[in-house]
């Protein structure tokens, strides 16, 4: 089998934006404004646990990394997401934070993990995981769903000040934050991964692990989708209670 062309290759790398979570049923209706209050704040606090685990796994892949040169623009992406101390800019956790409290969250539910759904922790924790264990070559391949994410963070941006004006706009900062960073992450990552896989074995096994990605993030608003769109939160069918604000569910292990 004969290698693409970089061109090519960077082409089937994009094509992957058909399965993209933009086209997910729950961030359509979200998008749609179909949402409800209790939904919007399921996905802030759920999303919440990627948030939290970004600069772990990039730090996992910068413990990974012998390249100085790389490391050097890699430690940007947890500066990004934990600020800097002195830098009046917030950092994107933080900033997450803010939008939880727009949400009318609180913030130490948010810290504690209290909503995190077993299926998206699964989903989070994989992908941490496979930082730690992955080259980081193949780690950067990961990251590479941000090709696609400014277009989700802009819609956002355009669509809930009409869609849900109760939604406080100082807490939309987040996403006009990750245009930029997301569009400078994007041009590093793919650089790596265009230099890397080169044979046509190695461009496929690309596209598997950007593939491995696309369902983490489909997989998180799976949960999501059962626990606050279809009343079928875990353990709601033998407890019927109120699961979904009382979660009985584990709070996580390894901290
Ligand atoms: O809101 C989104 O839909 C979305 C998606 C993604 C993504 O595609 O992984 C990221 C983000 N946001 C994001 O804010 C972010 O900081 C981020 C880092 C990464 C990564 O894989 O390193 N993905 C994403």
């Amino acid at each position: 089998m004969q290698a693409w062309t970089r061109e090519q290759f960077e082409q089937k790398l994009k094509d992957k934006g058909q399965l993209y979570h933009i086209h997910h049923p729950f961030h359509i209706a979200m998008h749609q404004g179909e949402c409800s209050k209790a939904e919007i704040q399921g996905w802030v606090a759920n999303r919440f646990y990627y948030q939290l685990n970004i600069p772990i796994k990039d730090a996992a892949i910068m413990a990974n990394c012998r390249d100085m040169e790389t490391r050097r623009l890699w430690v940007q992406r947890i500066l990004d997401h934990d600020g800097s101390v002195g830098d009046q800019a917030l950092g994107g956790i933080e900033a997450w934070l803010r939008l939880g409290e727009a949400v009318g969250l609180d913030r130490q539910d948010l810290l504690d993990e209290k909503f995190v759904l077993p299926g998206v922790r699964f989903a989070v924790d994989a992908y941490v995981n496979f930082a730690r264990r992955a080259s980081w070559q193949q780690a950067a391949c990961s990251s590479l769903t941000e090709m696609f994410a400014p277009e989700i963070h802009q819609s956002r941006l355009d669509s809930w000040p009409q869609n849900y004006p109760w939604i406080k706009p100082e807490g939309l900062s987040y996403f006009q934050m990750r245009l930029s960073q997301a569009r400078r992450d994007v041009n590093h990552g793919l650089q790596i991964t265009l230099d890397h896989f080169t044979s046509a074995e190695a461009q496929e096994e690309a596209l598997n692990i950007l593939q491995f990605k696309l369902d983490i993030l489909w997989s998180m608003l799976d949960s999501m989708t059962l626990a606050y769109q279809q009343g079928k939160a875990p353990y709601q069918a033998v407890l019927g209670q109120d699961v979904v604000n009382n979660p009985i569910h584990h709070k996580g292990l390894f901290k």
